[in-house]
């Protein structure tokens, strides 16, 4: 099996590992933080769970120890700080794209061949940032943000038609932000229905959207602090795919080359995941409206990434 690495050992980077220690994702789980023995304690607490949860992982939490995480086959990047109530996730630049540029190319001294998921936000520009200053291949350096949102989509989907959420199918493309992201209301279906089949009044679907697309800042404002649970579990998801080679198609932040007509960016897009991390994209037709919301999207993003070479990490 593989050696995986999470960095950040907060709320989502140790549920992160909660859940792959607990689904026997990996035989090696390393926990790293800056913060002096939270990545030791939420390993031990992890650990003292396996008789309860009957699960054998080896897990190590350890301090600002790279050398701990060599050779690792996957590496989870969530440190950095999460947002406050009335934040963008954008304006999370300025404190977090020097802490992902550092501990990405922490990472590449010890583990050259991994595949690099970036979790921190803002996600599109912090994946963007490691991709360039890693100098990797763009499969082996993208960003978790659309399976996040599309699980919120499948859910909130769920309780406007009355069905099983584990039974709607839906995806979220664009930048993983309050008014970039995009779910595909076109594509989305229950047991194979389209929702605009089983619900005719746009109102409802509208709605979903919305709600959706603020469903980060809806729970940050519950919560004070960004969520972690489905967070957590989405990056954790990714993970498996890569390393059981699942090659399943997930909406993922992944360096575009002309695909959905864009260049030299890093978005969300339908992505086969696998052993070699973004190993393809997946270009569905969209609507003129959904095309429009893409390029508008891209725009969005191309303009925080801008913000990188203003503060001199790129
Ligand atoms: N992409 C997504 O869908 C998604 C979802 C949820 C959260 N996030 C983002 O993930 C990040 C983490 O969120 P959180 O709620 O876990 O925050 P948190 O504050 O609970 O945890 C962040 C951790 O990072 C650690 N850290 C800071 N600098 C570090 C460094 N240089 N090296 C190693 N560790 C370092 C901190 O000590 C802390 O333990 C935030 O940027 C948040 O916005 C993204
Ligand atoms: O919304 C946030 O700040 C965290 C994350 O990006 C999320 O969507 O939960």
């Amino acid at each position: 099996m593989a050696k995986v690495t999470v960095v950040g050992a907060g709320n989502v980077g140790a549920t992160c590992a909660n859940v792959l220690a607990t689904r026997e994702v990996c035989s090696e789980l390393v926990l790293l933080d800056i913060k002096e023995g939270v990545s030791e304690g939420k390993i031990l607490d992890i650990f003292q769970t396996a008789t309860l949860m009957d699960f054998d992982t080896n897990m190590v939490g350890v301090t600002n120890d790279y050398a701990a995480t060599a050779g690792s086959d996957v590496v989870v990047i969530t440190s950095g700080m999460p947002r406050k109530p009335g934040m963008t996730r954008e304006e999370l630049i300025g404190v977090n794209a020097g802490i992902v540029k550092t501990v990405a190319e922490n990472i590449l001294k010890h583990s050259s061949k991994a595949i690099i998921l970036i979790v921190s936000n803002p996600m599109d520009p912090m994946t963007y940032l490691a991709l360039k200053a890693t100098g990797l291949p763009k499969n082996q350096v993208f960003g978790m943000g659309g399976a996040l949102d599309s699980a919120r989509f499948k859910c909130y989907l769920s309780k406007a038609l009355g069905v099983n959420s584990n039974d709607v199918d839906g995806m979220v493309i664009g930048g993983h932000g309050d008014t970039t992201m995009i779910p595909l209301v076109s594509k989305a279906s229950v047991k194979g229905v389209p929702v605009t089949e089983l619900c005719k009044d746009k109102a409802v679907l509208d709605k979903v959207v919305a709600d959706t697309m603020v469903g980060g800042a809806t729970l940050t404002k519950l919560l004070g602090t960004s969520a972690w649970y489905a967070p957590g579990a989405a990056a954790a998801m990714v993970v498996e795919s890569i390393v059981r080679d699942q090659k399943k198609i997930v909406p993922s932040c992944v360096y575009l080359e002309g695909e959905y007509g864009q260049q030299d960016i890093c978005i969300g897009v339908p992505t086969v995941i696998g052993r070699n991390g973004a190993e393809k994209v997946v270009e569905v037709a969209l609507t003129a409206e959904e095309k429009e919301a893409f390029e508008k999207s891209a725009e969005a993003v191309r303009k925080t990434n801008a913000i990188l070479k203003e503060i001199n990490v790129l």
